[in-house]
């Protein structure tokens, strides 16, 4: 049977809690055949963003362009894209390849570091969002998009209707920011739905965005419509924060590979103890 394929296009996290390393394990959990374009090299930890080192716009085309000329793919997200003109680049080849695309519209890091420039944030939204099957804003982010404070569930429904005005066929304003049970607004251009979970008490949130929404390309790979790519996301990253390790010591990784057995499987246990001989 042929493997699944879903490509992200975002940045490199050296701690690998979020950007390309979170996306590649999640795909990998889901079982879908991952593949990265790398659009900048981010010198990171849990504890924050140090330094940050953009790609040149055409390495970024040409990742994409080795990837589908070989490999090809079913689904895209991307992550961070860092300023314009790597933005201006990801839509000629989204345009391109026709690719179907899951945008995090990644703004800031956890701790407050910026991921885009500040003036980026209008290419995103004129070039990029139209391109859009889904996108998926947290709360500070939906604000940039519409210019405008969000604090109700009511508002969080007009966020969604304006996002969806700029373009993308599906929206999703994630609640993670509020406070509470975090609920998760999805607006199809007709309809609203609210995908609720309860709230997990744990510091280790680091990547949440990027595996939500590389979970979301991964059901969209695996052939699931974009409602229930949503909801099988939902739940991945619900479980995922549940069973975060506890790595570093500021905002820990989630566990990307809750859904697999603690235990090596005995053929892997076996070679794994006569290696220890
Ligand atoms: N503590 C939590 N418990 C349960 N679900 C959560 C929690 N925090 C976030 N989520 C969920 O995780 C997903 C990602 O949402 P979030 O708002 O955290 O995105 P993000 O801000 O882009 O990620 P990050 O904060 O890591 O940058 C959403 O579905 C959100 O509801
Ligand atoms: C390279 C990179 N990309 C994205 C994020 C945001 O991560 P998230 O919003 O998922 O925590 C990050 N911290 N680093």
């Amino acid at each position: 049977m042929k493997q699944p394929r879903a490509m992200t296009i975002a940045g490199s996290d050296s701690g690998a809690g979020a950007g390309i390393q979170a996306d590649l394990k999640t795909f990998a959990a889901l079982d879908v055949y991952g593949t990265s374009a790398i659009t900048a090299i981010t010198v990171q930890n849990t504890l924050g963003v140090r330094d940050v080192l953009e790609m040149p716009t055409t390495l970024v085309t040409e990742q994409i362009d080795a990837i589908m000329e070989d490999i090809g793919t079913d689904s895209a997200k991307t992550g961070m894209l860092a300023s314009s003109p790597l933005i201006e680049a990801v839509a000629a080849s989204v345009r391109k390849w026709n690719l179907r695309l899951v945008i995090d519209p990644v703004m800031r890091a956890k701790g407050g570091d910026p991921l885009l420039q500040d003036e980026a944030v209008s290419t995103l939204r004129s070039v990029l969002l139209p391109l859009a099957e889904v996108v998926t804003p947290n709360l500070p982010e939906a604000e940039t998009l519409i210019g405008k404070r969000i604090t109700s569930l009511e508002e969080m429904r007009e966020a969604a209707r304006i996002i969806h005005d700029q373009g993308p066929r599906h929206v999703v304003v994630k609640g993670g920011h509020a406070l509470g049970d975090p609920i998760d607004i999805y607006f199809d251009g007709s309809h609203f739905s609210e995908f609720r979970a309860e709230r997990i008490d744990t510091p280790h949130t680091h990547g949440t965005g990027c595996t939500f929404s590389a979970a979301i390309a991964a059901f969209l790979a695996r052939g699931s419509s974009v409602y229930d790519a949503v909801y099988a996301a939902k739940q991945y990253i619900t479980e995922a924060l549940r069973h975060a390790p506890g790595i570093g010591h500021g905002h820990g990784p989630v566990n990307h590979f809750w859904l697999h057995a603690p235990a090596l499987p005995a053929v892997l246990s076996t070679a794994v103890s006569q290696i220890g001989e």
